[in-house]
This record gives structure tokens, C-alpha cells and sequence, in this order.
């Protein structure tokens, strides 16, 4: 068994290893060339609510490239300003003026804009930037009169003015992608993984069209598509996502969101169980309780809609449904397919036959007078009409908490979206839903016309839809894709264990991970925990982070007096001793006027220039064997040695 290696040694490793840093949203390992660790210079910002990270390396290559600008380093400044913008009093707009303006011109290029916004998933019918397109329009609309060469994006420039009308409207959301600050950055490297995974799923044969409603046999098996959007409305699509197709049973999750916000999940499941039913989606039967076993399959929908607005005349009722759809699909296409409904309705024997017997074991809710009336409501929402473009935004809905990430309306209530996830987990695939949830470990729902929704949360929503079906009544290529998709994606449930020896591709933003490391290192310099401080830092935690304040681990050290931390942050993870809250104090500031006599000595020499360098570092190792033994007597300790944490008082003299 090998040694255990000394501190020098996995201090040694620790720092060639810190010139190894994983770039943030990427899950690619970058090697960078510095000799010595990277400096606390891609530090915290805090701007409006948020915290938002300074582009990484990457960020700021692919950016340049996009916009042929040669120097990156004002690039890195200008995009570092965004996240923190006012800062020399230059607003967002001139920020993002500045990027994309033309050498020797006051103008800016406005279509290498939309480009760039393309480039990374937003896309010029975004209704968030409706108001921008609409500007420049009405700007170039002037221009194309003049030259028709206008007709072409790339040469849209417009003065710095009108520039900055056109983007004002949407600045927040430009600006938080040009610092691919989306929840996925590396939209190219990502869709390319998802267009190889359509291309393999499309080769699938399996399965039949649906025989058993007319309109549905006539199905092209060989129409397959796909479409992602992200919950911060990142889209796109391959093959036949603009081709219309009847939602079909993918209605019922949609059917029982509505119901559920509406009337309360507590309302619906004294009508509607919460089981799987181990049986086909049209079976008659009961759950031991006397009542349709869940929403998804047809007994239960049926049950939902009838309880959906029953005072309301039908055109009214499904008037009401039609423009709740339409609200979570952020305005995408939804409208309804007359003759799949009039199909439909002339081949419901067996759902006639569901209607009777739930109507025989008084599964309905008070008021459900006709039964006609009901199953007509079903069939008009199993007949509704949208594109895989539409139902991957209501289903980024469901992703993103119920809130439609086009529009930023409340369309879904919290509960009911939690609630309608979990029944899509465990009942949306019908009686494939236990092996689904098994492989894929995704909420899904599915529909006989061969379309098929898949809920990432906190990520996207994803639209699959292809008509043939497999022997449970999900379409064969939708399953196909979802099983590959977590082969690639750590997207199952259950990726996110810790230790796990996934080695899948993760492309989310990264900030969360390293925003939660952010307390733990600010809480443990605070309180002086060498142990907590050095785990933290051999796991890669960055210990140059800041508060919303801007005030670093080193700030709070110096607070508090703990000379022992101060110098491990200073000499070992070579954080930078002069960085300044929002107040404008650095460490040293802090550790004089809280009277910490021995941390102003050490900080002033480590910030009077006197260079860390790799020499003086083999001192450092020996100052962090000196961690190992008895610590750097640190008057704090005295007090925490006595179990009685130092005072915080300005107006006390603490330290002696
Ligand atoms: N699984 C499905 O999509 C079934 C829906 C279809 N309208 C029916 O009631 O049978």
C-alpha cells in the first residue's frame, strides 16, 4: 500500500492539479497554461438578485469567435461589466453596444446579435425579444427602402441610439446570455449530441399506428420529430416538429394540471386515485377504493374533465381549456382537429362503455348531469392540435415549476405542477410506466397518435413524436430517444447521487454547484475551521469566492482574527489578499478595525507586493506541514480553545 502521501506532496499534487480548472458549463477539462494556481480573478458578482458568474474562458473564446473580435481581453471586461453593470456608470446597453459595435463607426451590428442570441438557443421569434424585433423593423424598414441588401440580418447596424431602443426591452435576458448564463451554456456542443441521437432514434422500425380510431391509422409511421426547450427558453427541432398531430392522452397530464390548480389536488383525488393501474389505459376497472386508479389513464381523465369549469356551456368549457394550453405553450400553435374528434367520437364504444361504469359507481362528482356532454369535452381535448414545437414548451413549463419560460407567466399552480410530475413519473406511461421510470427515470406522458412529452426538470422539455406504437401505446421512437438520452445525459433521477461513477455529459450551468460551495467556504473562514476549509479546497472548491456584499472568505478571517486561516488562504490557495467589498475594504481594512493586530502584520506584508512566488511557496509547504502540527498560535484560538467565540465589538478592543 503506498504511503500516505505527505502535505507537501498533495499540496504539490493539489497545485498542479489547480492548473487543470473545469470550465463552468462545459464538461470538458480545460488545461490552462499558468505556472502558478489560478488568482481569485474570476471572482463573484453580485448584480440585482442574483449571483452571476464571470464567463469562463470558454465562454469568452466562443464569444470571440462570434464576434471575430481579436482581443478578448476587453471582451472579458465588458462581459465581467454586464454581470456587473453601473459599475463606471456604463448601463447593460452600452455594455452590449460596446460588443458588438462597428470599428470606426458609431454603430453596431445588430444582426451579429441575433446571431450570437441564435447561436445560444434564443431564437428572433422568442416572444421576449418580440419587442425588440419590432424596433429594429421598423429602423431598417427605412434602410431596406434604401438598399435591399438590408433584406440580409448580418447587415443590420443601426446608430447607437436606435442600437440601444431595440435591445433595452430585452437587455436582461441578452445580457444573461451573452454570459452564458442559461441553464445550458454550451448550447452548440449539446444540440449537436441531441440531433446524433434523432438520427440514430430515426432508424427505429418497430412498432404500428394506432388502428382503433380511423384518423389515427392513417398515420405516417415514417414521420418522426423532435423538440427541446430549455426553462430559459433555449429551443430547437429536427425532422417533422412543425407537422400538427392530435395531443391525444398527452392531454390528460394537462387536463389534470388545470383541474388540480384549479380546484385543489385534494378536490380531484377524492374522485381519482394515485396508483398505477398494471393495466392498459382504457381498461374498465376500479382501484380497491371504488375509483379510477390515476389521471392518466382513461376512467381517471374522463373523471378530471369532468370536473373542469362543469357550470360553464361547452363552447365556453372548452373555450377555457383551449386558452390555458395556449398559455403554457407560451403562444405556440394549438388549435383542433375536427374530423380525428368526429372519428373519435363514431369508434368510443369502449369509452362509452368506461363512462357507464363509472357512472354506475358514482365515480363522478356531484352535477356531472350528461354523460354525452362529458365524453364529447374528452374527445374535444384529446383532438386538440399542436407540434412538437408547441408541446416542448409546455412541457418546459412543467419543468420550469409551472411557470411558461416564453412568457414568464404563472400558468401551472406549484403543487399541482409538482403533483402532475409525479403521476407522469409513475402512471404516464402507461403500463411501460415502471420500466420507464426504471430506465429513463424521467416524468413522461404519452399519446396514441405516437406523441410523447419528457419533463427534465429544472433543465427542458422535450417533444418526441412519431405514430408508430409499441405494445404498451407508447411511440416506439420516443422510447428509443428518452433511453438514449439519460445513456448520454446525467438527466435520470437518480444521476445526481454524490460519488457517482457516472461518466455521462453533464451541459448544465454550473453556478448552482459553485454558488452552494460558496457558503460552506464563507461559513467555514468565519469560524476559523482548518479542517472544513482544507476539504473544501481539495475538492476544488474556488476559496477566492464572494457574498452579494463582495466579501470574500479572506475578509472574514481577518474579522475574526483566525492568522492561521488568513495565511493558508493567502499562501497555500493564493487568494487575492487586495480584493475589496462593496465598501471598498480589503482584508487588511477589515482585520485593523476589528483590532486583529497579527492578521494587519501578515496581510500587510503579503499585500505589500511581496510576490508569493513558487519559492517562497516551498516555505508555504512548510507552512502547511505547520497546519499538519500545532497550528500558528492565533489569539482567536485562545477564545475558541476556551470554547467562547471571539466578540465582535468595533467598539470593544478584542484582541490584545
Ligand atoms: N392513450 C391515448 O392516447 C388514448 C386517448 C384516446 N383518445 C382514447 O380515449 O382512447
Amino acid at each position: 500500500m503506498s504511503p500516505t502521501p505527505t502535505s507537501k506532496e498533495i499540496v504539490s499534487e493539489r497545485i498542479e492539479r489547480l492548473g487543470i480548472i473545469e470550465e463552468p458549463g462545459t464538461s470538458e477539462i480545460v488545461q490552462t497554461t499558468q505556472a502558478t494556481p489560478p488568482t481569485a480573478t474570476r471572482g463573484w458578482f453580485q448584480a440585482n438578485t442574483t449571483l452571476i458568474k464571470v464567463p469562463s474562458h470558454r465562454t469568452i473564446e466562443q464569444l470571440g469567435a462570434i464576434l471575430e473580435k481579436g482581443s478578448t481581453k476587453n471582451l472579458s471586461e465588458s462581459l465581467r461589466c454586464l454581470s456587473n453593470p453601473y459599475h463606471e456608470n456604463r448601463g447593460r446597453e452600452d455594455i452590449v453596444f460596446d460588443l458588438f459595435k462597428l470599428n470606426g463607426t458609431n454603430e453596431a451590428s445588430i444582426g451579429k446579435l441575433i446571431t450570437v442570441l441564435k447561436g445560444l438557443g434564443l431564437r428572433r421569434d422568442d416572444p421576449r425579444l418580440k419587442e425588440m424585433m419590432l424596433k429594429l423593423r421598423t429602423f431598417t424598414k427605412l434602410e431596406e427602402e434604401l438598399n435591399h441588401e438590408m433584406r440580409d440580418p448580418n447587415h443590420w447596424k443601426l446608430p447607437k441610439d436606435q442600437f440601444i431602443e431595440c435591445i433595452s426591452p430585452s437587455t436582461a435576458l441578452i445580457s444573461q446570455a451573452l454570459q452564458n448564463n442559461l441553464v445550458i451554456p454550451c448550447w452548440p456542443i449539446f444540440t449537436e449530441k441531441i440531433k446524433n441521437i434523432y438520427l440514430m432514434c430515426k432508424e427505429v422500425r418497430d412498432g404500428q399506428c394506432a388502428q382503433y380510431i380511423p384518423q389515427l391509422a392513417r398515420g405516417d409511421p415514417e414521420k418522426f420529430g423532435v423538440s427541446i426547450c430549455t426553462v430559459d427558453g433555449q429551443k430547437a427541432s429536427w425532422g417533422d416538429s412543425k407537422i400538427p398531430f392530435c395531443v391525444q392522452s398527452v392531454s390528460k397530464a394537462f387536463n389534470y394540471a388545470i383541474a388540480a390548480s384549479e380546484l385543489g389536488a385534494n378536490f380531484v383525488h377524492d374522485y381519482v386515485g394515485q396508483e398505477p393501474s398494471g393495466r392498459f389505459f382504457n381498461e374498465i376497472c376500479l382501484d380497491p377504493n371504488g375509483k379510477p386508479h390515476n389521471p392518466m389513464v382513461n376512467s381517471g381523465a374522463i373523471v378530471v374533465t369532468s370536473m373542469i369549469q362543469p357550470k360553464l356551456d361547452t363552447a365556453d368549457r372548452f373555450e377555457h381549456v383551449l386558452t390555458e394550453y395556449r398559455k403554457i405553450a407560451g403562444g405556440e400553435y394549438v388549435g383542433f382537429n375536427n374530423a380525428t374528434f368526429l372519428s373519435e367520437r363514431s369508434s368510443a364504444d369502449r369509452n362509452h362503455a368506461i363512462a357507464y361504469f363509472l357512472k354506475e359507481n358514482k365515480c363522478f362528482p356531484e352535477g356531472v348531469a350528461s354523460l354525452t356532454e362529458t365524453l364529447d369535452f374528452y374527445f374535444q381535448l384529446c383532438s386538440l392540435e399542436a407540434t412538437c414545437e408547441t408541446m416542448s414548451v409546455m412541457a418546459a413549463t412543467l419543468a420550469n415549476g409551472g411557470v411558461c419560460p416564453m412568457t414568464g407567466e404563472r400558468c401551472i399552480a406549484p403543487g399541482a405542477c409538482r403533483d402532475v410530475l409525479s403521476l407522469m413519473y409513475s402512471c404516464g406511461m402507461y403500463d411501460a410506466s415502471g420500466q420507464f421510470s426504471f430506465s429513463v427515470g424521467l416524468p413522461a406522458k404519452s399519446g396514441v397518435s405516437g406523441i410523447m412529452i419528457v419533463v427534465v426538470p429544472n433543465v427542458m422539455g422535450i417533444a418526441l413524436w412519431s405514430p408508430p406504437l409499441d405494445k404498451m401505446g407508447n411511440s416506439s421512437r420516443g422510447v428509443a430517444f428518452s433511453k438514449e438520452l439519460v445513456k448520454q445525459f446525467n438527466f435520470h433521477n437518480y444521476d445526481c447521487l454524490l460519488h457517482t461513477e457516472s461518466t455521462k455529459f453533464d451541459p448544465r450551468r454550473r453556478d448552482t454547484r459553485e454558488r452552494d460551495q460558496c457558503v460552506p467556504v464563507l461559513f467555514a473562514a468565519r469560524d476559523g475551521d482548518m479542517a472544513a476549509i482544507r476539504r473544501l479546497y481539495m475538492q476544488g472548491a474556488d476559496l477566492s469566492v464572494s457574498d452579494y456584499d463582495q466579501r470574500t472568505p479572506l475578509h472574514l478571517a481577518a474579522c475574526e482574527g483566525h492568522l492561521e486561516m488568513v495565511r493558508f488562504l493567502v499562501s497555500i490557495a493564493k487568494v487575492d489578499a487586495t480584493v475589496k467589498d462593496r465598501w471598498g475594504l480589503t482584508a487588511t481594512d477589515d482585520a485593523r478595525n476589528f483590532g486583529q493586530i497579527t492578521c494587519v502584520e501578515f496581510l500587510e506584508a503579503a499585500t505589500q507586493g511581496q510576490s508569493i512566488s513558487r519559492k517562497s511557496s516551498s516555505e508555504d509547504f512548510s507552512l502547511f506541514d505547520s497546519f499538519n502540527d500545532s497550528p500558528v498560535s492565533d489569539p482567536s484560538d485562545k477564545a475558541r480553545k476556551s470554547h467562547e467565540r471571539p466578540r465582535f465589538a468595533i467598539d470593544e478592543q478584542q484582541c490584545d
